[in-house]
């Protein structure tokens, strides 16, 4: 079982490989509500190749476009000493237990249904519509998510988990990508403006520091100009073993 799970969570590593991204989906010009073209439909029917959530899709605005063609592939210099960051798209997909260990540890009722939480709605656009990139050396992690009307909270802005889930999806992400497998062990925010529903906002992540099994990460969310700070986060991520992860 333990053999089985190492082999999926290498598997794993293989679903984050840096890749660039074709060019974006025609958009529906009839009507301004999101149209599921059969482009987009076929694979799923035909097909047992998963399906990479963070590629455009029809539902994505002309601010989450024009940042996603912004940072893939893109290197930028900063600092005072021109450093060099080259983004790197992170791909994503919405089961990572489908082969696992044969329902040794879960149901096979409940390992067939299993998917990943913020991919988990077939109707694009409607809830989670994000894209991860993360630099070479893993210091930085940068998501686009734009906020669909599924996760309202207060009316007219995100609700407040979502935005928590948001920020342990690219913060646990970020450390996946540096050491896997993590869990989450503290997570501590500040809601300092409200998002509004529909929105698309830029999710920061920086590797603070690491002390043997420990991940620092800090974790900001802005407006896409920068100009408005919406939430603060720190997290801590820990390493644990494949024998953590089956124990429960
Ligand atoms: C690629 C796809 C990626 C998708 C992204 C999705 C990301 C989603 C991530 C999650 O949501 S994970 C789910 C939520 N988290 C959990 O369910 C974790 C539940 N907690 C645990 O399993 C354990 O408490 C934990 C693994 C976090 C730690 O248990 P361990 O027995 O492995 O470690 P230990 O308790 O010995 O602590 C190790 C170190 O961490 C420190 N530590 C642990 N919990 C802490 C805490 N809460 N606050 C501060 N420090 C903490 C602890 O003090 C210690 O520090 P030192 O090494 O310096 O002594």
């Amino acid at each position: 079982m333990a053999r089985n799970l190492a082999r999926i969570l290498r598997g794993c590593g293989s679903l984050v490989p840096f890749m660039k991204t074709p060019a974006r989906p025609p958009r529906s010009s009839s009507s301004s509500i999101p149209v599921r073209t059969l482009v987009e439909m076929l694979p799923s029917l035909f097909s047992s190749k998963p399906r990479d959530f963070s590629l455009p899709n029809s539902s994505w605005g002309e601010e989450m476009m024009r940042l996603y063609e912004h940072y893939n592939g893109h290197t930028e210099t900063e600092g005072e000493e021109n450093q060099e960051r080259k983004w790197n798209r992170l791909p994503s997909y919405n089961r990572s237990l489908k082969y696992a260990a044969g329902g040794v540890y879960l149901s096979k009722l409940i390992q067939s249904k299993a998917r990943l939480f913020t991919r988990n709605i077939r109707d694009p656009g409607a809830a989670f519509e994000y894209v991860l990139f993360i630099d070479k050396e893993k210091e930085k992690c940068v998501c686009i998510f734009q906020a669909g009307h599924l996760l309202e909270g207060p009316p007219g802005h995100v609700h407040g988990g979502a935005i928590a889930t948001m920020i342990d999806t690219v913060t646990g992400t970020h450390a996946s990508a540096i050491s896997a497998p993590v869990l989450t062990a503290n997570l501590n925010i500040d809601y300092r403006s409200p998002i509004p529903l529909g929105s698309t906002v830029l999710i920061e992540s920086t590797l603070e520091k690491t002390e043997g099994r420990k991940l620092f990460i800090s974790c900001k969310v802005t407006s896409t100009d920068g100009s408005k700070r919406h939430t603060d986060a720190t997290a801590l991520f820990v390493s644990v073993s494949i024998g953590h992860l089956l124990k429960g």
